[in-house]
């Protein structure tokens, strides 16, 4: 069995075009500019890129985009001082900083010291709450567009059996979270579970976030299943060069699942395009 490739790109490039109609008919009723501001501390070159992309695609969906990037030895005080404009200038509806920050910052501080209302990470201790217990807060981008392909792919949700690998903040707790409130039957795996290959095998809806290039083998999965890999990893390539792989070993879990996104072209253009969506809430929300 081959199992059918889930298009990330083409669903993100639908959902943009859609949000691009969503922001023309806000200014038009509002006079309101969407508007979205993403902090690079340092110049790790991959963070670099994804936030270059995210200045792109954030014009073409109408939207306004402020880019601050700052040195890497840029301290903590300084960070939360330019938290603090971002959260009063009335042009910026998100804020996102970018992570890893650098060891001299506490992400936590950081992260706490954004406006709920601009959060559109969904990283903010109040958004986290809200998630959890059902409000209508800023749901996490990564976790956000998985939901968004699995309902596609599958429809209803409810009543199937879920497995995530990863417990992290930003994609396997609220990724948890969402499946939950989809009413899975949801498993959180980590480094500490025993005989993971056999909790993998037990999910219909199995999604990898570990941060290990081809963690996930083909005979970890049960046949039929729908796999998200949500890992990006920069391995080396032929003739020196690097190329990207998932967390999940794509060849030979293609013969076993039903539906699997690919990397790139999977989750990775649905991050970006739900922070576009995010950002849409948070500038509607703004006026009331
Ligand atoms: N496509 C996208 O838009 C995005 C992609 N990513 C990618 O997703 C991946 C995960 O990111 P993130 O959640 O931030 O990573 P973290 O490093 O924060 O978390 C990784 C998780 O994987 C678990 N883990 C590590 N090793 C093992 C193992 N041997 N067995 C079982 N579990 C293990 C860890 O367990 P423990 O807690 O026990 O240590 C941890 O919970 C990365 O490849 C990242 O680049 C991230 C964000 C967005
Ligand atoms: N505050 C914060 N929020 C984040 O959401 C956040 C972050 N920090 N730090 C880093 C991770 C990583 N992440 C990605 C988003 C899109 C792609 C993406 O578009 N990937 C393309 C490929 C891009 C390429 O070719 O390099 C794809 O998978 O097709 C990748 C990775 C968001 N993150």
């Amino acid at each position: 069995m081959t199992a059918k490739l889930i298009d990330g790109k083409a669903f993100a490039a639908e959902l943009r075009a859609w949000i691009g109609t969503e922001v023309a008919e806000l200014k038009a009723e509002s006079g309101v500019t969407p508007g979205l501001a993403v902090v690079l501390v340092g110049e790790d070159p991959a963070s670099a890129v994804y936030v270059k992309n995210k200045g792109i695609q954030t014009r073409e969906a109408g939207m306004a985009s402020f880019e601050h990037k700052l040195a890497p030895e840029t301290s903590e005080a300084d960070l939360l001082a330019l938290v603090a404009r971002l959260n009063a200038d009335p042009a910026v509806h998100g804020i996102l900083v970018q992570l890893p920050l650098p060891q001299q910052i506490d992400e936590q501080k950081v992260l706490a010291a954004i406006d709920p209302r601009k959060d559109v990470d969904g990283f903010h201790v109040v958004n986290v709450g809200l998630l959890a217990t059902g409000g209508a807060g800023l749901v996490p981008c990564t976790p956000l567009g998985c939901i968004m392909l699995l309902k596609d792919q599958l429809g209803d949700l409810s009543g199937l059996k879920a497995v995530v690998v990863g417990r992290s903040n930003i994609v396997g707790k609220p990724m948890a979270q969402l499946l939950l409130k989809e009413s899975c039957t949801v498993t959180i795996a980590h480094s500490r579970t025993r005989d993971l290959a056999a909790e993998c095998r037990s999910a219909d809806i199995l999604v990898a976030a570990v941060g290990r290039p081809e963690f996930i083998r083909g005979d970890w999965i049960k046949p039929g299943a729908t796999v998200i890999d949500v890992g990006i990893n920069r391995v080396p390539a032929d003739g020196g060069k690097t190329r990207l792989v998932g967390d999940v070993a794509f060849a030979e879990a293609v013969e076993v699942a039903g539906a699997i996104t690919p990397v790139p072209g999977g989750v990775g253009p649905m991050t970006i395009a739900c922070l576009l969506a995010n950002t849409l809430t948070a500038a509607r929300r703004s006026v009331g």
